[in-house]
């Protein structure tokens, strides 16, 4: 599903902050990336939802060579990923029902089946009777669930997390990345970032270790 190969990212700034990176991810497959601050975790996730582009090797997402991808082809394959930040990027003025739409009003969703998803998704997330409030109403811990709705709402192939407990406390904190498990369950290929080792080695799911660029484990089997 994921696979980098002798994968470097080195920003136009000369910071190398992958090096020779080599990964496996099988379909299916779940994992959380780890490592000090700095390390290159989020640089990583950014390689596989193209927000960035390597500098050298190859890099391959669902049968797809990014490398070679032209920038027309980036938002057809950016309909498989589910991107989730550390601040969930909300729209402020728009309801939660609107901020989980976005992604298939984007995509020319009707607006029968946009209702129909948003529901299932914020049902998913246990937000269904939230759907008409602001964000700004709700708690960090039923915001960053919005903003997990919304990455979920178009049924991404794959899953990507960069620090999505980082403001939360540790019961809320594991809720969420229960949610991140039971995805993964119905067949979705998740893979999260985070320094929360106390929590995420509990958790059942391979922990990846960045230091400084380079990566340790390099292949993640279902
Ligand atoms: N857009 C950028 N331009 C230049 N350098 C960058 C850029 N983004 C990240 N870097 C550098 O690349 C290295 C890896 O950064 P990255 O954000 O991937 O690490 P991280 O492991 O996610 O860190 P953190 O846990 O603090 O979020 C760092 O040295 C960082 O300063």
């Amino acid at each position: 599903m994921i696979q980098l190969r002798n994968i470097t990212k080195r920003y136009e700034s000369g910071q190398e902050a992958l090096s020779r990176i080599n990964l496996k991810v099988d379909a299916g497959a779940m994992a959380f990336l780890t490592g000090h601050s700095g390390a290159g975790k989020s640089t990583l996730l950014k390689l596989i939802a193209l927000i960035e582009r390597p500098t050298r090797g190859q890099l391959m997402v669902n049968g797809a060579e990014l490398t070679q991808m032209k920038p027309r082809q980036v938002p057809y394959f950016r309909r498989q990923i589910g991107i989730i930040f550390q601040d969930h990027h909300l729209l402020r003025d728009r309801t939660v029902f609107d901020n989980v739409a976005l992604p298939l009003l984007i995509q020319g969703y009707s607006r029968q089946e946009i209702g129909r998803r948003v529901r299932a998704a914020l049902d998913r997330v246990g937000l269904l009777h939230k759907e008409q409030a602001a964000p700004i109403t709700l708690s960090t811990g039923e915001q960053q669930r919005v903003g997990i709705a919304r990455a979920v709402v178009h049924k991404p192939a794959i899953l990507l997390a960069d620090e999505p407990t980082g403001n939360l406390d540790p019961e809320l904190s594991r809720d969420i990345m229960s949610l991140f498990l039971q995805f993964n369950e119905l067949g979705t290929t998740v893979l999260v970032a985070s320094h929360d080792l106390d929590l995420i080695q509990t958790l059942g799911k391979p922990v990846l270790q960045l230091a400084n660029g380079s990566l340790q484990q390099s292949v993640v089997a279902d």
